[in-house]
């Protein structure tokens, strides 16, 4: 089976600073690896070089589609929530809007959600795009018990479908997860 991530001799400078080098990464369809270390070590950068968002020092990345999660809201703050995400024409936003149980905020304006409810509408809008690689930067930063208990279950039923997450967390994920260790 093809991997979905696959990552060959990584490395990333940072403002000045080496941030990792000689990183390998796989993953495959149902596989999930969690990145820890301590502020600063490079989890969200490793996460945005996974995205394309930032190119490697040195290294090569091959991967899936991917769907970023991070802080950037990347919605129109002035549109009802529905209509913001549906910009996106994400396959699976119903199913996304229903997971992150945002149904009865459709119609609300983005700039007035509370902090939690903008972090469901950020994964839902990550979801809702139907790529078969996540990539999920403090993706429970924010979130609520429930919040948290439908990352969870979104998380599940994605790898159970042959899809892979990619997630940077101070906190433990549900699952049986890889783990990768920045800065140690
Ligand atoms: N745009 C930038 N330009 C230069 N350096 C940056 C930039 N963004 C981040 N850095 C530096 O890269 C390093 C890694 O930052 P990063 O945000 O990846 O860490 P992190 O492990 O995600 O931290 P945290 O746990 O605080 O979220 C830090 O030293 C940071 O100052």
């Amino acid at each position: 089976m093809r991997p979905l991530l696959k990552g060959d001799g990584l490395a990333l400078v940072r403002g000045g600073r080496l941030l990792f080098e000689g990183l390998d990464l796989e993953l495959r369809p149902g596989e999930a690896l969690h990145v820890i270390g301590p502020n600063g070590s490079g989890k969200s950068s490793l996460i945005r070089l996974v995205a394309g968002l930032l190119r490697p020092d040195a290294g090569k990345i091959e991967r899936a589609n991917a769907s970023l999660a991070d802080e950037g809201l990347a919605l129109d703050r002035e549109l009802p929530l529905g209509q913001a995400l549906a910009f996106w024409k994400g396959p699976r936003l119903g199913e996304a809007i229903t997971a992150f149980e945002l149904g009865d905020l459709v119609h609300v304006p983005v700039r007035l959600l509370s902090t939690g409810q903008a972090k469901r509408a950020r994964l839902a809008r990550a979801v809702a795009r139907g790529a078969p690689l996540w990539l999920l930067d403090e993706p429970m930063n924010g979130l609520d018990r429930k919040g948290v208990g439908e990352l969870d279950r979104a998380i599940i039923a994605h790898r159970a479908s042959g899809g892979a997450v990619l997630a940077a967390s101070h906190l433990p994920l549900a699952g049986e997860w890889h783990s990768l260790e920045l800065g140690g």
